[in-house]
């Protein structure tokens, strides 16, 4: 019997433990190198097939943008595919956005694994990797559903396995455009060093290795910008590190987080009382990898 119907589909964000940027390609965009992993706060999206070919997206918590990155990736699909169904897409949005976490490129992950599925198109990931690939620098990392080193601007992915860690994240009310921080001058001085692994024929522990110090070592290499722009993302920093000792940007900002630990408790709670009204908190713990992980082959 086909499928006219996929509720409670997870898209979680992600975290940047580190991100340098180690270059430039031709057309501007930069390249990286960061350790990203999926973490459980997470959107969800529902999915009401039709027959009518027709897509449309309800927003049952906070509106999104007209024509946002789930409609794209339903239409990207369509197109790619020749199909003549479509979609109603339910999402309920909890991720914060202009915060460096990756939500929208989650969504549209999300919605390609699950049109995958209601369509009945059982394509590879490969193919969901490649259209996704031209929505967005982080859709790749969700498509592929694993912790990963990942290199290039976002396509170039090599899953890890990371140990389960807690990590407090905060966002101050503040959007941050990617766009405006990789233009900022203050960013391209902060050129790092590219990470230089001996050889092909380096086993998973040398990278968990070399990645376990860019992470007790390492930052975010477009902090600098971010603070310089935001003076929130600045005393957000500070907040975490007054209470946990740590704190560091993910992605682009505005979002900072701090290790928390990896027992069965975090080392300290969030002291959420403290924090200004409209900043959002949320004590996360690292995922294994994406819930629709098995989706495709
Ligand atoms: C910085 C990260 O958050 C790390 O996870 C992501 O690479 C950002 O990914 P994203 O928000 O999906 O970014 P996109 O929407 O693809 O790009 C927005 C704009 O940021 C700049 N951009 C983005 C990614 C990148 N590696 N280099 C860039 O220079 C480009 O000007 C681009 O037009
Ligand atoms: N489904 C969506 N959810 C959130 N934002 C979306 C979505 N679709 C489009 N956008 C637009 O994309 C912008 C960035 O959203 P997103 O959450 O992907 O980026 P981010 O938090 O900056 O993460 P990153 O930089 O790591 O990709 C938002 O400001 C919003 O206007």
């Amino acid at each position: 019997m086909s499928l006219t119907s996929l509720t409670d589909l997870p898209a979680p964000a992600k975290l940047n433990l580190f991100l340098h940027v180690v270059g430039k390609r031709a057309d501007g965009y930069h390249l990286l190198e960061s350790l990203f992993v999926l973490i459980d706060w997470a959107d969800t999206l529902h999915l009401e097939l039709r027959t009518d070919g027709q897509l449309h997206r309800h927003d049952l918590g906070p509106a999104l943008p007209a024509d946002d990155l789930c409609l794209r990736a339903a239409r990207a699909l369509q197109a790619a595919s020749g199909t003549t169904l479509g979609v109603d897409i339910s999402i309920d949005k909890q991720v914060p956005w202009g915060a460096g976490m990756g939500g929208g490129s989650s969504d549209a992950a999300t919605v390609l694994l699950g049109l995958n599925r209601l369509w009945g198109l059982n394509w590879p990931r490969s193919r969901l990797l490649a259209i996704g690939e031209k929505l967005g620098a982080d859709v790749p990392f969700f498509v592929g559903g694993r912790n990963a080193y990942v290199q290039g601007i976002g396509e170039i992915l090599t899953p890890v396995s990371w140990p389960r860690q807690w990590l407090a994240v905060v966002k101050p009310p503040v959007a941050i455009a990617t766009k405006e921080i990789f233009s900022s001058p203050l960013m391209t001085t902060r050129k790092s060093d590219a990470i230089v692994m001996d050889s092909v024929a380096d086993t998973a522990l040398e990278l968990q290795k070399l990645l376990n110090k860019q992470c007790s070592e390492g930052g975010n290499d477009l902090q600098a910008a971010a603070e310089a722009l935001s003076a929130e993302v600045q005393q957000a920093r500070h907040w975490l590190v007054q209470a946990f000792g740590n704190g560091r940007m993910t992605g682009s900002g505005s979002a900072v987080f701090a290790d928390a630990g990896t027992g069965d408790q975090p080392v300290a709670a969030l002291p959420e009382g403290n924090l200004p009204a409209g900043w959002a908190s949320k004590m996360c713990r690292t995922l294994d990898h994406h819930p629709l992980v098995g989706w495709a082959s």
